[in-house]
């Protein structure tokens, strides 16, 4: 059946009729049903139409004959569809109003907005006062040399790596591990320093053992395996790794890093050489323990699995205990042979350590696979900060400052657009802010629509396709060892990046998701973390764990988050070590409302409405630089720019947006894009899990408005999306080899070589409640293109 706000079935000729009929007195014309569902919306909002929000802003064409202004959206819109298909067929349509036909229709993304509540339903006021940091270095006398540390390590930390003091979860727990064989569960908010807790237990006791006893050496085996869920996480554990292990005292430990998405071959010979602490992703670990015969794990003593819920969240759960159990039998098969080890003090036994800042069904549940009678260290922060239920803590840093805005989907993206230029307004020097959306396609959407250069993908494909070239034989290994520092023998640039002047014109935009190359991924990564000037940062949550990239003032959640651990894990970008942060959060009018309270009780949330974000990106700030209708030839750009009376703020968001959908008009790839965009958005979107789909329902999305979001003019139900083809090779296929679909992946953050198991079985009940409101809403769900 057709819903009003999306589709009336009107006959044409009728429509045209009914229009000229309409006035305030009455409506005429068309079928009754479709005359009394007019009226009664006529009513409603006369009744409405001193309310706040609703049809203000300045009226577009086809809201300006009096008799149109008047009308209801859902009227508006099916006269807008019959124009259009008229105009489609070569048709002329006909209105009582002007000659209306002749014009193209641009809805306003001013008008027929819902109303925000009025009350917001979680009143912040902690929040707004600034609390004292929570994951910072302590101040209380707390020194690394009095936490049984060896003194050389000590000094190190100090000396070189320039940490004053311990955090609360250094202090309390390496003292612990350091003299005890316990299991542990190492709890504690994001940015705290977690690496550090487990890296130094770790390497105190080889080191000290080596002190003690033999000679340690590359080939004395591998003492310790460090499990990461993103390539992204398991380099930058490397990093800290490397600093750590910087000490000449400690230069005969030697690292070795393996990850899904490098070349096997070279990874083989880094094995076959010898190395004592092994880093890696979990399927790519399970690969060489099946293939490479010159692994030997059997002395393996520490088994660390950072972000326990990531692990578990990505499918691994299965991996994981192929790679317990393999770990078991090969202890198993050499303790029959007199172990040298215990000597030298290292534990007797395979020690585990599961590290998470959140603390959910799925982290217990691999403590219960990977633990015995563990240790639970949590920091002193968290429990004074959070009283007692610690399984129901959310460890968000104190000072962190936490908003959300109220934006209708048509204000989506002048919204983003305004928060960002503010931003940089506000805080000109080295900041960086993060952006997450909740799909590939629409991170990429976002990022041309933002990027000053319109080719900037092609660009990226003539790129990698130089360095697929260079590297068709193994990748140099000093360079697998330099993750997150600049190479010595530098390439061209391959990083997805690009000037951003629609932001400010001295800000660099990035993209990163999982669809693209590693050899992008990497890059990319690497020159944001190293950007000195103003950077953002368009991603999935491929970027939500563990990364600690420098200098992040702002996260922006355009796209709400799929659970409320990925909520604490993005905001948790920023914060980090006592410094400040701030974190924005998108919400629609209607039922998103509720997500703060209802979902988010533990944190205190200021709330913003659009206005007043629009007005202050676009009131005070300059215009942006470059015109994106400057570089396309848009002949027609005057006669159907609507006349718009409201204020200069208003004027400018209005003008933003049209520039964009413009753009997509103008560009067949931009239009594919968008309409994927908008697709995969949708699809994304009916992932939220099940707890939350009260909040994030599916069934109250108006898909006009967020089409409108995506710079598309047409219906949802007239939205073509367009096959993948050549021109996005520059990512990686959708359905990967294996048949799993990618978008899924994408939204999650993981990539199609690290990819858990049971992704299938979700995407496809996602998919099919798509179809389903689709089919609740228009009869025209083939045109749609779901499934
Ligand atoms: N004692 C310390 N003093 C100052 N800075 C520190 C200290 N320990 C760690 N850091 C810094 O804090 C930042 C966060 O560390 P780390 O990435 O280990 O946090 P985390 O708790 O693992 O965060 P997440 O939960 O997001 O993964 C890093 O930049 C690290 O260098």
């Amino acid at each position: 059946m057709a819903e009003p706000d999306l589709l009336v079935n009107f006959d044409l000729a009728l429509t045209s009729n009914a229009f000229a009929a309409s006035s305030i007195n009455g409506i005429r014309g068309g079928r009754w049903k479709d005359r009394f569902r007019a009226k009664k919306r006529l009513q409603n909002k006369r009744g409405r139409s001193d309310m706040p929000g609703l049809q203000r802003g300045p009226r577009t064409l086809e809201s300006q004959p009096r008799n149109l202004a008047e009308g209801d959206a859902s009227t508006l819109q099916s006269r807008r569809g019959a124009v259009g298909r008229a105009q489609k067929n070569g048709k002329e349509s006909h209105s009582a109003s002007g000659p209306i036909h002749e014009l193209p229709v641009i809805s306003s993304i001013f008008s027929s907005n819902p109303i925000p509540s009025a009350k917001p339903e979680h009143v912040d006021s902690k929040n707004l006062e600034s609390s004292t940091p929570t994951n910072a270095p302590l101040k209380d006398g707390s020194a690394f040399s009095t936490m049984g540390l060896a003194p050389a390590l000590a000094s190190h930390l100090v000396n070189s790596m320039k940490l004053k003091a311990p955090t609360s979860i250094q202090q309390i727990a390496v003292s612990q591990l350091i003299s005890s064989d316990s299991d542990a569960f190492i709890q504690a908010e994001t940015g705290s320093g977690k690496t550090l807790t487990y890296l130094l237990p770790i390497v105190h006791r080889i080191y000290t053992a080596a002190l003690n006893g033999d000679k340690l050496h590359r080939d004395s085996g591998c003492f310790a395996i460090i499990l990461a869920p993103t390539r992204e996480l398991g380099r930058q554990i490397h990093t800290v790794l490397m600093q750590l292990l910087s000490h000449p005292s400690l230069h005969w430990l030697v690292p070795i890093l393996i990850l899904g998405g490098e070349k096997k071959k070279s990874e083989k010979a880094r094995i076959r050489k010898g190395g004592n602490i092994l880093v890696a992703t979990p399927g790519r670990l399970a690969d060489h323990l099946i293939n490479t015969t010159s692994l030997d794990v059997s002395f393996v003593k520490w088994l660390v699995l950072d972000e326990g819920d990531r692990l578990m969240d990505l499918g691994f759960e299965e991996t994981l205990h192929q790679i317990l159990s393999a770990l078991d039998e090969r202890a198993q098969a050499k303790s029959d042979k007199p172990s040298s080890t215990s000597k030298l003090g290292l534990p007797e036994r395979r020690v585990t350590f599961l590290c998470s800042a959140t603390m959910k069904a799925s982290v217990q549940k691999l403590g219960d696979m990977s633990l015995k009678d563990a240790l639970y260290l949590k920091s002193n922060q968290t429990s004074e900060a959070n009283g007692e239920d610690l399984s129901k803590i959310f460890q968000a840093p104190a000072q962190l400052k936490q908003a959300y805005i109220i934006a209708p989907a048509k204000l989506r993206l002048v919204s983003l657009a305004s928060v960002l230029r503010r931003a940089f307004v506000r805080k000109k020097e080295h900041m960086k802010v993060i952006v997450f959306f909740s799909c590939a396609d629409s991170v990429d959407f976002h990022y041309k629509a933002f990027s000053s250069n319109a080719n900037i993908q092609i660009e990226e494909e003539k790129k990698e396709a130089v360095v697929s070239a260079e590297s068709d034989g193994d990748t140099d290994e000093s360079e697998q060892e330099l993750p997150l520092e600049k190479k010595k023998n530098e390439r061209p640039s391959i990083a997805a990046r690009s000037r951003a002047p629609l932001i400010n014109e001295n800000v660099e935009l990035f993209k990163l998701h999982g669809s693209l190359t590693q050899h992008i991924r990497t890059a990319t990564l690497n020159e944001f973390f190293h950007q000195k000037e103003g950077a953002v940062l368009f991603c999935t949550d491929v970027a939500s764990r563990g990364l600690d990239l420098p200098n992040v003032d702002l996260v922006v959640q355009y796209d709400p988050p799929y659970s409320k651990e990925d909520y604490i894990h993005r905001i948790g970008r920023t914060a980090r070590a006592g410094r400040d942060g701030r974190a924005l959060l998108f919400l629609q009018p209607g039922c998103e409302e509720g997500y703060p309270s209802r979902v988010l009780k533990e944190h205190n949330l200021s709330r913003r409405l659009a206005d007043e974000v629009l007005k202050k990106g676009f009131g005070n700030a300059p215009l942006p630089a470059v015109s994106r209708s400057k570089s396309i030839d848009l002949t027609w750009k005057k006669d159907f720019m609507p006349k718009t009376s409201g204020e200069r703020w208003e004027q400018e968001a209005i003008e933003f947006h049209l520039d964009i959908e413009r753009h997509v008009l103008a560009s067949t790839e931009f239009s594919d894009l968008a309409k994927r965009a908008f697709q995969s958005h949708i699809r994304a979107y009916a992932t939220h899990v099940a707890e939350e789909r009260e909040v994030f329902d599916i069934k109250q999305l108006h898909l006009g408005h967020i089409a409108k979001s995506f710079g598309l003019r047409d219906r949802p139900g007239d939205i073509k999306v367009p096959a993948r083809g050549k021109t996005d090779s520059w990512s990686k296929p959708t359905t990967s080899s294996k048949g799993v679909n990618k978008r899924k992946l994408d939204r999650v953050g993981a990539d199609d070589e690290e990819q858990g198991q049971g992704d299938e079985e979700e995407l496809r009940k996602a998919a099919q409640m798509m179809r389903k409101k689709m089919r609740e809403h228009m009869d025209v769900v083939s045109e749609f293109n779901i499934g």
